[in-house]
């Protein structure tokens, strides 16, 4: 079942277009990549599909609903989390303090997170050993995975993720995308943007790729021959004409 089905979106920054005409979808248990060089637009589609940009053409459904008229919160109860490029973690709160704030966000009680706790523990062992530690003293990649648990703790059917191998040494970035790849048997759904094109390969179920706020390539990951094609369209900065 698609759960998320962008169809031909055009969405921007005030009278600036950044995406012309991208569809792409999600599913439960699956990771799309949405591939594309730098500028291509793939933050602004996150952010139309989380709410924070508008849809100014094409249409957004999430579960069968368009989600036109739903404000960006509205979309966090639904089940849409969006976990934003460089998304800074509270450095000096320990690790399960951080993670609670991923669901206070809900407004639900400590209480009633602590199951939620365990299951995030149950996905990053090593937060479970650091979680009285200040997340500051964590690595890199052990904060992005903080950063990553704290956004699961809002209970998500979909997880909109912005380059979670962002600024990480090449050895982490494999480690933080094992553990999106685990993700997947949770039946969580995942878009995920990534500039590390092999480590998406690698995990995706699906590839988009997109150019100058158009979709270039859309195939399941499996029909990928060869990856230097995608490499390519992935290389470079792409100049958005301002019309
Ligand atoms: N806040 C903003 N205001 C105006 N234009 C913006 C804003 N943010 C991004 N843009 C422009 O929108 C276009 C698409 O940018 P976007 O960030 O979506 O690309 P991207 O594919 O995510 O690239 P990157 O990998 O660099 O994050 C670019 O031309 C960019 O300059």
């Amino acid at each position: 079942m698609t759960l998320l089905e962008v169809t031909n979106l055009a969405t921007g920054y005030g009278d600036l277009r950044a995406v012309w005409d991208v569809s792409v979808h999600a599913e439960p248990g699956r990771i799309t990549a949405l591939l594309g060089r730098n500028g291509a637009g793939k933050t602004t589609t996150l952010r139309a599909i989380a709410g924070l940009n508008p849809v100014q053409r094409g249409r957004i459904t999430f579960d069968g609903d368009d989600l036109a008229a739903v404000p960006a919160h509205r979309r966090v109860a639904r089940g849409i989390s969006y976990l934003q490029e460089g998304k800074r973690i509270f450095g000096e709160q320990t690790v399960a303090e951080n993670l609670l704030l991923g669901g206070y966000s809900l407004g639900r009680s400590r209480r009633r997170l602590e199951p939620e706790l365990d299951t995030m523990y149950e996905l990053f062992p090593v937060l479970r050993d650091k979680r009285g530690a200040p997340a500051a003293s964590l690595s890199g990649g052990q904060q992005q995975m903080v950063a990553l648990a704290q956004a699961l703790m809002a209970r998500p059917r979909l997880l909109l993720l912005d380059e979670p191998s962002g600024g990480l040494a090449p050895s982490v970035v494999a480690e933080v995308l094992a553990r999106v790849d685990a993700l997947r048997a949770t039946g969580l759904a995942i878009l995920l943007v990534e500039q590390a094109v092999d480590a998406a390969l690698a995990v995706a179920d699906h590839v988009t790729v997109i150019d100058v706020g158009r979709v270039v390539l859309d195939l399941p990951a499996a029909d990928v021959e060869d990856p230097e094609l995608i490499k390519n369209a992935c290389m470079g900065t792409a100049t958005v004409p301002r019309t």
